[in-house]
């Protein structure tokens, strides 16, 4: 049985469609990127899974447990969790106070010492800024504890959107490694918001690729970088620049 299977679904805001007809499935341990241009729906997508907002069609699964009509807590137990644009962490409490955060679902109390010592040791800098205000650390610092805090519930999926948002590309390389290193040591499974097609094939993986709300290819990562596929959806048939 695939991790997660999204069947036909459909979300819309009011009148506004945007997904239609999106279906995948993912694999226990893959990467899997979704990528497209802006309003193509990718953000809708992860939130549709993660329960934020509700399909209006269709049907989302994570191992044979149906999501759609759950609340964001009932999936966040099945073992799902999303790491949002943005970030998010909350500035004025210390680096550690957000790992805290993410703690109040979890049962496993006396686990919880040491998966924020796992965090420390797989993000030192956290460690070492486990005092200081969430506001006072750059932004790549400030994704790391976002992704950091993503952990604190012990997911076996974790959806990350738009991780590369506003920082410099050799930060993105270290929070790219981090988040393969991560996937490594735990199994994780990752979905990955990356409008970036050309870094998505840089670091690896599988990509689901949406325009205008619906899925205009689904493979390799790097089989995209040069296809016809990736150009029309970024730019509309007939174009050939190059869609990084
Ligand atoms: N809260 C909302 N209310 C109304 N329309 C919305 C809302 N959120 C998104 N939309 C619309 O839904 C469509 C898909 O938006 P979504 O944010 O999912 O796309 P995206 O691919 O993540 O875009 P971006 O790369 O800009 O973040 C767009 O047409 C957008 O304008």
């Amino acid at each position: 049985m695939s991790k997660l299977g999204v069947f036909d679904v459909a979300v819309r805001y009011g009148k506004v469609p945007a997904l239609s007809d999106v279906s995948f499935t993912v694999q226990e341990g893959e990467r899997l990127f979704i990528s497209g241009p802006n309003g193509a729906g990718k953000s809708s997508l992860l939130k549709a899974i993660c329960g934020a907002v509700a399909t209006t069609h269709g049907r989302i699964e994570v191992e044979g447990d149906v999501l759609n009509g759950r609340s964001p807590e009932a999936i966040a137990r099945l073992g799902l969790t999303m790491v949002p644009e943005g970030r998010e962490v909350f500035g004025t409490l210390t680096v550690e106070e957000n790992l805290r955060v993410g703690t109040g679902i979890r049962k496993d109390k006396a686990a919880i010492e040491t998966d924020i010592d796992g965090i420390y040791q797989s993000f030192p800098i956290l460690g070492e800024r486990r005092h200081a205000n969430a506001g006072a650390l750059s932004g790549g610092q400030q994704q790391m504890l976002a992704i950091g805090r993503g952990l604190m519930t012990n997911p076996k999926l974790m959806m990350v959107d738009e991780p590369s948002l506003g920082l410099a590309p050799n930060i993105v390389d270290q929070v790219y490694e981090t988040l393969v290193n991560l996937q490594a040591e735990r199994g994780l499974t990752l979905i990955i918001v990356e409008q970036s097609s050309a870094r998505a094939a840089r670091v690896g993986g599988r990509m689901v690729l949406l325009r205008g709300g619906h899925v205009a290819g689904d493979g390799d990562a790097a089989g995209f970088a040069e296809s016809d596929l990736l150009k029309e959806a970024y730019f509309g048939q007939n174009q050939s620049e190059d869609a990084t």
